[in-house]
């Protein structure tokens, strides 16, 4: 049995960090063209023609001998080159489908353990068919890490034939499986699994293997064949992972940590969270707290802390008596008061806080906010509170995805993050041409002065196009904005479908129907993204599908991956931006060009929606994104701390 693999990187110096970081900048994603990959290419069609006329029962010998050489001589071009033959003819014979040039191409970044960044629609799924099932013949046990469970079973239920037609073994790892079937998909030569699935199992395991044995004992243990032990673990270790929507998994999901916690009892915490919300309430914006829109922060002010820490805590007894604790507990109030919104931030679903993802517009699970905050936004909605929670082992995506010994991924956009990929996890991102050119038009920006305003021009808009028979997605930034555009469209007497945090579990099915004829599509800004949206004959004709971005995100890359929705694989497609001034990016990341915005806007609307909007654009989305970056760099620094205490400690977690 083979021990179980991964990376414990020591953490690095500072002359080490930045080198990296120097590298990283010189190197900006390169292309990998057609024209470079001459030789691979032509070697893959030589063979491909060769494997063309086997019969259908010589392709698993034919596998075998590849396997046999990729043991010998490793990953060399030639071998690879063979593999991928092999395997694309298998796709075309079992799913009709032959890998283009450009896959061949993303596939073999992606096996030299790169960031493919490839334009939405080019076929993603297919392409990691060819170094996952090349590592697998190899001998390598591959994970393909997908965002949620819909895409991970589609996309091992699609490739499965191949897989085994080639002799190799697909596992799916799925929310709610038993430990005997998690265990039994990751035995497999490639597992199909989630980021948060994945995570999550690694963290079991850590907690299964503390506090009996060090690492070291265990490991070998599990090469002499240790039965019992090996058996409780669900992963054999972190050898090879494609990470799908690397983007997002890999640096915007990367700063909460992902924790396994357990219920402790304390009757007094609900008391507590009332006094304090109770408390936080009485208190006056400006003289007791300071709200730090940018940072989204609160904090007490000297008369503010004065005032909690004077209070007379004797009603309320436990923890309340504490002075540091009170404090604590009433600055998270005023931010569960003030700081975070209803179907902005968070959905209360069947009595329970959810909170929804500000990237992906998606439910996070499993997950809580940190030192009390989530039991004070249940009590802020009336919900029964959840008990103080113990953590039992916690890890960011950011130290997890460096501990695999392989590691690639793909999107659709990697431009803004390419040095923090490399930086942080070691990623080169090299751009992969489109197979066909992209027919994808930009109409342009419109900057309204008002929401209210803005929400007008999104109707009248809808019902032009509508009329025309042309599809349109609208992204939407909140639950909230979701539904209120839903209620204006109703009361024009325009039917549409809503897709937001609320209708997770119909995403796939309403994001694939969006390209129908007169269909509007109200999303969340990223809701759907991984569903392939298909156009009829006549939409093609008609322009294809329109997609309108009703506020701008903190990052344009999710802007581009909204806009990405549409004029994919070459079909036709429309994108615009109907925003406003009041939006809360603008809001708060550039309040005063803004207001000169607004009245320039008054005179001359032309000028505020040309060259001042692209600034006001530029300035808000930069400064966003350089707080984003510095707050994931400071969880980075954290977690080396974290790391080196523990392994000082001698904890595995
Ligand atoms: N070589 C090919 N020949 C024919 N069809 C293909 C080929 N490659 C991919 N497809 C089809 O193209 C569609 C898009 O594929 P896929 O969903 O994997 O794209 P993607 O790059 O992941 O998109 P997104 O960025 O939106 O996630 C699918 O229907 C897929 O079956």
């Amino acid at each position: 049995m083979m021990p179980f693999a991964e990376r414990r990187r020591e953490t690095a110096s500072f002359l080490d960090d930045a080198l990296t970081r120097v590298q990283a900048k010189v190197k900006r994603r390169p292309s990998m063209t057609l024209n470079g990959f001459r030789t691979f290419l032509e070697d893959v069609e030589r063979f491909g023609d060769e494997y063309q006329t086997l019969a259908d029962d010589s392709i698993s010998v034919a596998a075998e001998k590849i396997k046999l050489a990729l043991s010998r001589e490793g990953l060399a071009e030639s071998i690879v080159a063979r593999s991928f033959a092999l395997i694309r003819e298998c796709s075309q014979r079992l799913l009709g489908m032959q890998h283009h040039p450009v896959q061949l191409i993303g596939g073999y970044a992606l096996l030299k353990g790169r960031l493919a960044e490839m334009e939405t629609g080019e076929g993603k799924t297919l392409t990691a068919l060819l170094p996952a099932a090349t590592a697998a013949l190899a001998g390598v046990p591959v994970h393909i890490v997908t965002v949620n469970d819909y895409l991970a079973q589609r996309d091992a239920d699609q490739l499965r034939p191949v897989y085994e037609n080639l002799g190799l073994t697909v596992g799916l790892v799925l929310h709610g499986q038993d430990p005997s079937v998690r265990s039994a998909a990751y035995a497999c030569d490639v597992a199909y699994c989630t980021n948060k699935e994945l995570t999550f199992d690694y963290l079991r395991d850590t907690i299964a293997l503390r506090g009996r044995r060090s690492g070291a004992r265990v490991l070998l243990d599990k090469t002499i064949g240790d039965g019992q032990q090996a058996s409780q673990l669900l992963l054999r270790g972190l050898h090879f992972a494609i990470v799908d929507e690397a983007d997002s998994v890999l640096v915007d999901e990367a700063r909460t940590p992902l924790i396994i916690s357990r219920e402790t009892d304390d009757p007094a915490a609900t008391e507590i969270y009332r006094a304090a919300l109770d408390l936080a309430k009485g208190l006056r914006a400006g003289e007791h707290y300071r709200l730090l829109g940018s940072e989204r922060a609160v904090r007490l002010t000297e008369r503010g802390r004065a005032l909690v820490a004077g209070t007379d805590a004797s009603a309320v007894g436990g923890l309340w008596a504490s002075r540091r604790v009170r404090l604590e507990l009433v600055e998270q109030a005023l931010s569960a008061l003030h700081l975070f919104k209803r179907d902005v931030h968070y959905i209360v679903t069947d009595g329970k806080v959810q909170i929804v993802d500000e990237y992906t517009g998606r439910v996070m699970a499993d997950r809580s906010w940190e030192r009390g905050l989530h039991q004070l936004v249940e009590t802020k909605e009336g919900c029964k509170t959840t008990g103080r929670r113990e953590t039992l082992a916690q890890i960011t995506y950011q130290r997890f995805f460096r501990r695999y010994l392989w590691l690639a991924g793909m999107t659709g956009t990697a431009a803004e993050i390419s040095t923090e990929l490399q930086e942080v996890y070691g990623l080169e991102v090299v751009r992969i041409p489109t197979h066909r050119g992209v027919q994808r038009r930009n109409v342009g920006v419109y900057l309204c002065r008002t929401a209210e305003e803005k929400w007008r021009k999104v109707a009248a808009h809808v019902r032009e196009l509508r009329k025309l028979g042309r599809p349109v997605l609208i992204g939407t930034r909140s639950v909230e904005a979701s539904e209120q555009l839903s209620a204006l469209l109703n009361s024009h007497g325009l039917g549409h479908t809503v897709l937001n945090a609320r209708q997770d579990a119909e995403e796939a099915a309403i994001v694939a129907a969006a390209g129908e004829a007169g269909r509007v599509t109200v999303a969340t800004n990223m809701a759907g993204r991984g569903t392939d949206i298909r156009l009829a004959q006549s939409i093609v004709q008609s322009g294809g599908l329109h997609v309108v971005l009703t506020e701008f995100h903190e990052s344009a890359r999710i802007d581009r991956q909204l806009f990405g929705r549409c004029a994919r694989q070459g079909d036709p497609g429309s994108f615009e931006a109907i925003v406003s001034l009041e939006d809360e990016l603008f809001r708060r990341y550039a309040r005063v060009l803004a207001r000169i915005v607004y009245a320039i806007a008054l005179g001359r609307p032309e000028l505020a929606s040309g060259l001042f909007c692209r600034l006001l654009r530029w300035l808000a989305q930069h400064s966003a994104e350089n707080r984003n970056l510095a707050a994931r760099r400071q969880t980075m620094k954290q977690d080396a701390k974290l790391e080196k205490a523990l392994a000082f400690a001698g904890a595995p977690e």
